[in-house]
C-alpha cells in the first residue's frame, strides 16, 4: 500500500481552460485517494520547488537564531490571531500521550497590520506562498465537491475568507533539530490528524508516516516537485466519513544521524462562521461552525502540552 501520486497538471495553478473530462478524471484519481487513503501526492500543482526553497530558506534562518531573537514572534503575541507566530521546541504535544513534539514551528495565521514580522522579507516570502497555497486549495476543493457529485462550489464558498482574521487557514513552517538527547517515547511529531478541511504538506526531506487502513505506518516520502495533499478532521466531519482523515506522524531520525528536517503545512479552514452540516443531508454530526470546531481542538492540544 503506497499513497498515490496523480498529475494534476490539467488544472494547476495558471491553467484556465480546464476541460469537464479532465476535470472529471482527476476527481475520479482524488475521489479514491481520499476515501481509501486520505492522502494524495499532487505532481504539477503549479508550485514549483523554487518557490518552496525560498520559503524554506527564509525559515531555516529565522529558527537557527537564538531563542531571545525568536521570542518577539511568539504565538499568543498577537490577540487578534492568538494562532500566529513561533512555537518553541517541545511545546506541542499533536499526540498527549507522548513527551512534547522535538519540532520548532512558525503559524503565519494572519497579515493583520498590527502584526510584527521578522523582517519585510521574511513577510512577502510568506505572503506570496501563503497565498498560491490558497489559491491551489481552492482547485483541490473545487474538483473534491465534483467527485462526490455535489455543486462544484459547495466547499469553495465556505472558504471565501481565507487570509483574513475571519478564516483560520494557517501556514505553518516545521523545522526538526538534530536529535541529540531524547525523552522516552518521544518523537518530531506525535500521532495525531490535522484539525481543518485538508492540509497541503511540502517536505524538504523524508520522515512523514501515514497510517494505513490495515494499522500499519506507511512511508509519506518527499516526492520531488510533489505537494501532498491530505484530508482532516473536519472535512471527514462534513463528507459524513466519506474522505478520511487519517493519523500521521514523524519518527526520530535512526540514533547518530543528527539530520534537521524542514517542511511547510498549509492547513486550511472553513470561514470561522461558515456553518458545516454532513453534505449528503444526513445527521450523522450535527451541525458546527468552523471557528467553534477548531477552537474546541485547538484548546485540547495546548491544554495538554501544557499540562
Ligand atoms: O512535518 C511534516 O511533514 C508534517 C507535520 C504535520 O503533520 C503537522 O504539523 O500537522
Ligand atoms: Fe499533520
Amino acid at each position: 500500500m503506497s499513497i498515490p501520486v496523480v498529475d494534476f497538471r490539467s488544472y494547476s495553478l495558471g491553467e484556465k481552460d480546464v476541460r469537464a473530462d479532465q476535470l472529471q478524471e482527476l476527481s475520479g484519481e482524488l475521489k479514491q485517494a481520499f476515501t481509501e487513503i486520505g492522502f494524495v501526492f499532487l505532481q504539477n500543482s503549479g508550485i514549483t520547488p523554487e518557490e518552496v526553497n525560498k520559503v524554506m530558506e527564509i525559515d531555516k534562518k529565522f529558527f537557527l537564531q537564538p531563542e531571545g531573537l525568536k521570542h518577539p514572534f511568539s504565538r499568543q503575541s498577537f490577540p487578534k490571531s492568538p494562532n500566529h507566530g513561533w512555537v518553541s521546541l517541545e511545546t506541542e504535544k499533536l499526540n498527549p500521550k507522548r513527551p512534547g513534539d522535538l519540532k520548532e514551528s512558525f503559524n503565519t495565521s494572519s497579515f493583520h497590520p498590527d502584526i510584527k514580522w521578522p523582517s519585510a522579507d521574511f513577510l512577502e516570502i510568506h505572503r506570496s506562498f501563503f497565498q498560491r497555497c490558497k489559491e491551489l486549495s481552492l482547485r483541490v476543493l473545487r474538483v473534491m465537491a465534483l467527485s462526490l457529485g455535489l455543486d462544484p462550489d459547495v466547499f469553495i464558498r465556505a472558504h471565501a475568507l481565507i487570509g483574513t482574521d475571519e478564516n483560520k487557514t494557517t501556514l505553518r513552517s516545521l523545522y526538526y533539530p538534530p536529535v541529540k538527547t531524547a525523552k522516552e517515547n518521544q518523537l518530531r511529531c506525535g500521532e495525531h490528524s490535522d484539525y481543518g478541511s485538508i492540509t497541503l504538506v511540502f517536505q524538504g526531506s523524508d520522515g512523514l508516516q501515514v497510517c494505513a487502513r490495515s494499522g500499519e505506518f506507511i512511508a509519506a516520502p518527499a516526492v520531488s516537485g510533489a505537494v501532498l495533499v491530505n484530508i482532516a478532521d473536519l472535512m471527514q466531519r462534513w463528507t459524513a466519513d466519506r474522505f478520511i482523515s487519517v493519523c500521521h506522524r514523524v519518527l526520530l531520525p535512526p540514533e547518530g544521524d543528527s539530520c534537521t528536517r524542514q517542511s511547510l503545512a498549509f492547513f486550511v479552514h472553513p470561514d470561522d462562521e461558515a456553518l458545516i452540516s454532513c453534505c449528503d443531508g444526513s445527521s450523522k454530526y450535527p451541525p458546527i461552525t468552523a471557528g467553534d470546531y477548531v477552537t474546541q481542538r485547538f484548546n485540547e492540544t495546548y491544554e495538554q502540552a501544557e499540562g
